[in-house]
């Protein structure tokens, strides 16, 4: 009998039986469908390919992800090809049938590389990425500086004024929830805000919520390759997701402005100060979701609150209050709905201006005693998770959101 979390035994026959299999086979469609995508979409990343130069490969998958123009379908299959390549090497695969017109134009762009070498069409790869970014780009250098908007993102917004960065989490009416593209793009403006002159980074929600976590629908866009390698590449988004916040260098801000939810609230461990408005609430629902914490929290949560305290919320989905998150010290600070924004700016733009360098290197003081420690805890709870994703106990519980619309 297969193992309880392969996705082939019986737990995921009986899931797709259930009364959402005509969603599940919404998702097998799309997972087959004709279209053709592109390869940044599959995040998978070769494990041999290591180095400065798979950073940058993954740096352009990314930035595929968020060309603002469809670069067409004689630039996407060059892309396919050079992905295939670049990961798989030459073409291994028989030529599809002739009626198949859309992988066959895959096969033939791949095989048309013939015996490139992998680290050769990683480069070029990037290199045709880079062209396709700054043409995008280009679009957008007339828009008046006074906007202070940063061009490139379509999920958040991310302004800089006055020494402060604000990356703003931005699909209100899906509560902020964090589709792929949104974890993409945060990995990226991170990257941006540590780079650049500001002093201090914030990040904070549009809307009433300041985010209800993953979003759900990220477990229905299922590659063809199935469900395996879905979770496989969720593990590595997660890993660099959180990984972005482990290193990264300046003072980093939550400023939370409504209810945070999951992996909203796990990554509060690993920032400077958390500001709540009194409204906001705190909670991770991974046992109501046949899920395990990530975000480092099974390591910082206890190391904040005590052991006790963090298995109410890690282990039972407790969710707390501003002022019950504040007293366990996960939340540095809480402010009346009423004055939250104004009092909470007021305080940052005052820290902005204290000596940059200063406050660099102290938090770097302070992180560099665990960095090392805290990369381990997220490997461990990533690969984790990608056994948890292929369990029944989250399977179902993700249909039940979805055909229910069931509320944690
Ligand atoms: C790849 C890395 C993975 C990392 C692992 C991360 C794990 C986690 O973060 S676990 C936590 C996941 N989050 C949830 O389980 C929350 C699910 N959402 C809810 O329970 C509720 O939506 C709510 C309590 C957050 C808000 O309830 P309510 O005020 O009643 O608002 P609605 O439910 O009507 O929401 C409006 C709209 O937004 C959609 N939505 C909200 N949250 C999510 C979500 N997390 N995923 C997908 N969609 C979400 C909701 O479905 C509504 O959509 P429409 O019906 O289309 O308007």
């Amino acid at each position: 009998m297969p193992p309880q979390n392969s996705a082939h035994g019986p737990p995921f026959r009986v899931a797709m039986a259930g009364v959402v299999g005509r969603l599940i086979r919404c998702w097998c469609r799309r997972a087959v469908g004709g279209s053709l995508k592109v390869p940044a979409l599959q995040l998978h990343v070769s494990k041999t390919a290591m180095g400065a130069s798979q950073k940058d490969f993954e740096n352009a998958m990314n930035q595929v992800k968020l060309l603002k123009e469809d670069p067409g379908n004689e630039v996407k299959l060059k892309l396919y090809a050079l992905y295939k390549q670049a990961t798989e090497g030459p073409c291994n695969t028989p030529k599809p049938g002739v009626f198949d017109l859309i992988n066959k134009a895959k096969w033939e762009a791949w095989n048309a590389l013939g015996s490139l070498p992998k680290e050769t069409a990683r480069q070029n790869y990037v290199d045709l990425v880079s062209g396709l970014s700054s043409s995008s780009d280009s679009s957008s250098q007339g828009k008046p500086e006074a906007e202070r908007k940063q061009a490139g993102y379509e999920t958040v917004v991310m302004t800089s004024e006055e020494g402060i960065t604000k990356i703003m989490l931005n699909r209100p009416a899906k509560k902020n929830a964090l589709t792929e593209q949104m974890y993409q793009e945060i990995i990226l403006a991170l990257e941006a805000a540590s780079k650049d002159d500001s002093a201090i980074t914030v990040l904070t929600g549009n809307g009433d919520y300041y985010s209800s976590g993953n979003d759900l629908t990220n477990f229905t866009n299922i590659p063809p390759e199935g469900v395996e390698a879905k979770a496989k590449n969720s593990a590595i988004l997660l890993r660099n997701f959180v990984g972005s916040f482990i290193d990264f260098p300046k003072p980093l801000v939550a400023v939370v402005n409504g209810p945070a939810v999951g992996i909203s609230v796990t990554v509060l461990g690993l920032f400077d100060l958390v500001y709540a408005t009194d409204r906001a609430t705190f909670h991770t629902p991974f046992s109501h979701l046949g899920q395990t914490p990530e975000g480092c929290s099974s390591y910082t949560f206890p190391k904040i609150m005590g052991p006790a305290k963090a298995a109410e919320m890690l282990i039972f989905g407790k969710k707390l209050t501003a002022g019950e998150a504040c007293a366990q010290g996960l939340v540095t600070e809480v402010f009346p709905d009423s004055s939250f924004q104004k009092e909470v700016w007021t305080r940052l733009k005052a820290y902005s201006k204290l000596p940059q360098n200063a406050m660099r290197i102290s938090k770097q003081i302070i992180r560099s005693q665990e960095k090392e420690k805290l990369h381990a805890i997220n490997a461990k709870e990533s690969s984790i998770l990608q056994e948890r994703w292929l369990s029944s106990e989250c399977m179902n519980a993700i249909m039940n959101f979805f055909s229910q619309k069931a509320k944690l």
